[in-house]
């Protein structure tokens, strides 16, 4: 399976556990790889034939600025879940990073791989073949569980 990736995805959003931390911005950071096949915008050279990183950020950025969380992890779900749902991705691996949460560390945050409801979550084989064939999105929207 090929992949498009975004890497660094700088995004204001309220979030944190503590009071004083929903009273405020804070960065978070985003890197996000999506699974897909990159040879049918290769062969015709046309965006509405490719995985359009620019639609997934301008969604992700709104969601993320217009959204208030206490955890990383459920920021970071809910945006695996719309990289999932709206753009037909078979497969996502979303690191989130709370770049100011630690004053000793770089950062802190998640990183979780998810795949369509129904589809199963083996690190290999089945999802290359889910990404290079239609009806693999179609079983997932099925809730198939078959591989
Ligand atoms: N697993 C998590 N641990 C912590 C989180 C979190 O979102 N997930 N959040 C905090 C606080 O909000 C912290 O970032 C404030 O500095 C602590 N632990």
């Amino acid at each position: 399976m090929d992949i498009v990736f975004i890497k660094g995805l700088r995004v204001e959003t309220i979030i944190g556990i503590y009071d004083w931390e929903k009273a405020i911005r804070q960065p978070v950071v985003l890197d996000v790889e999506m699974g897909t096949d990159v040879r049918r915008g290769a062969a015709s050279d046309r965006i509405q034939d490719a995985l359009d990183y620019k639609a997934v950020s301008k969604r992700l950025k709104t969601f993320i600025g217009e959204s208030r969380f206490e955890l990383v992890e459920t920021l970071a779900e809910r945006c695996a879940a719309i990289i999932l749902d709206e753009f037909a991705v078979p497969w996502v691996r979303l690191t989130l990073n709370k770049i100011g949460a630690l004053s000793d560390a770089e950062g802190v945050g998640v990183i979780i791989e998810r795949e369509p409801r129904g589809q199963p979550s083996e690190a290999t084989g089945s999802r290359s073949d889910a990404a290079n064939d239609s009806s693999g999105q179609a079983d997932a929207e099925h809730g198939s569980a078959s591989a």
